[in-house]
């Protein structure tokens, strides 16, 4: 269980620091709703009700890149999903952000500006580090309390979630917890029947990666989407190559080709691979092929086949507990959703633990009209759950539970 204090902890009547993770895709500028906003509303709207001042902290996107954007159409989206107003100014910590904290009365809720807007924020350094930037001495003594609630971030050394911890006694909100405990599960619960790894999407060097580490944590691993290529192709089918202006293969498994071929050699019986594939036929229609069948690959898999389907569903209606990273088809488009949508509704159906994580393949749970609760927990995070899958430690989390240690001593 975390060892970190929660908002339940927090003194009434508090000035609090919120760190948040707004982070999300931007088209023409603005930046789009999502599970992020949803969720942190929660935390928001819990610290708003009980009267706390509340300032929230947060980042868009990375300097340079096109989704580095300003926070003010993160404030409008926030404040539909809390149900209150949440005011924006357009700084981080300079008179402006000052005096608009100052300004703040009980139960009002602030966002500052793009936390990366700021020089103190970026690179990473240790919490020590970081609690001397101009940034965070300037803003904590406005604050009697830091809560981070950005666990998406948590993988970061970022003055923002590492920094403020030292400065301030600091706690835990409500998607910190939640998601700590649901992906930390694989590392830390027992489980009394089979645990099950459903691993797929395009970022295949990730998840071997998790694969590798997890070991024998994992009873089976069912694979697809780029990944499940690439192992077939260890397996010595002609398959998880780049064909045409492609660039999802070669480069991956150049990469991680001994990799997998040693979780072949020592977990081959855990690994299962598609045995069917599908793609799109000259109509435009999905069709199928056997892996057996294919003497060289022509054109891009799409998705895993129906037999490949058929032997995945039994595998998870008979898991104790089914974790699932990356997708295995592009579901995005209807004709190649069956199989992330076959192991989605199997795990659905199933009263098993059940974790679904990666912003991409969590997408498809309302797409396809299924439901969250129907799951254990759907993460909102994509590296931090990684992370937390492979029982690499957190430096946000590993702050905020030695600031709770400190306070017990
Ligand atoms: N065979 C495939 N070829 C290309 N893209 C794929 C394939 N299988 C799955 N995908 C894509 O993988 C994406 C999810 O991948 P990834 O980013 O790794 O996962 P997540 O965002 O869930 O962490 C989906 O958007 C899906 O379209
Ligand atoms: O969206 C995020 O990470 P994710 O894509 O791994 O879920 C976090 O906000 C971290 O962002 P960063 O990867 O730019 O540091």
């Amino acid at each position: 269980m975390p060892t970190f204090d929660t908002i339940d902890d927090l003194p009434a009547d508090s000035r609090v620091l919120v760190r948040l993770d707004l982070n999300s895709p931007i088209e023409d500028g603005e930046p789009q709703d999502n599970r992020r906003f949803e969720r942190h509303a929660e935390t928001v709207r819990e610290l708003a009700d009980a009267d706390h001042r509340v300032v929230l902290m947060a980042h868009q996107g990375r300097p340079g890149r096109d989704d580095f954007t300003s926070l003010a159409g993160h404030a409008d989206i926030l404040a539909d999903h809390v149900g209150r107003d949440v005011a924006f100014v357009a700084d981080t910590y300079g008179e402006a952000a000052l005096d608009a904290i100052d300004a703040l009365g009980p139960g009002e809720v602030l966002l500052l500006e793009n936390t990366r807007m700021c020089e103190d924020e970026l690179p990473e350094a240790s919490p020590e580090e970081k609690a001397e930037t101009e940034f965070v001495r300037t803003l904590a003594p406005r604050f009697d309390a830091y809560v981070n609630d950005a666990y998406s971030a948590a993988h970061r050394k970022h003055a923002s979630l590492v920094g403020f911890p030292l400065a301030l006694p600091a706690y835990a909100g409500r998607v910190m917890e939640t998601e700590y405990e649901a992906n930390t599960a694989i590392a830390t619960r027992e489980f009394d029947g089979p645990v099950t790894m459903v691993v797929g999407g395009t970022k295949a060097t990730d998840v071997i990666g998790v694969m590798d580490a997890l070991d024998d944590r994992v009873d089976r691993f069912l694979l697809g989407g780029v990944a499940g290529e690439l192992f077939l192709r260890a397996a010595g089918h002609p398959v998880g190559r780049d064909v045409g202006e492609m660039d999802l293969f070669d480069e991956q498994w150049e990469g991680n080709r001994e990799l997998i071929e040693s979780v072949l050699d020592e977990r081959g019986d855990a690994v299962r691979l598609a045995s069917d594939l599908a793609y799109e036929g000259a109509d435009g229609d999905r069709a199928e092929v056997a892996v057996d069948d294919v003497e060289e690959k022509r054109e891009a898999f799409l998705d895993v086949g129906a037999a490949t389907v058929a032997d995945y569903e039994p595998a998870i209606r008979e898991s104790d507990a089914v974790f699932v990273k990356g997708a295995l088809g592009v579901f995005e488009d209807e004709r190649f959703a069956d199989g992330t949508v076959g192991v989605l509704e199997a795990i659905a159906e199933t009263d098993c633990f059940s974790v679904v994580g990666g912003g991409d393949t969590s997408r498809a749970i309302e797409m396809y009209g299924l439901s969250e609760d129907d799951f254990s927990h759907v993460s909102i995070a994509g590296g931090a759950y990684i992370r937390a899958l492979t029982g690499e430690p957190l430096p946000a989390v590993e702050v905020l539970e030695a600031a709770a240690e400190r306070r017990e001593r």
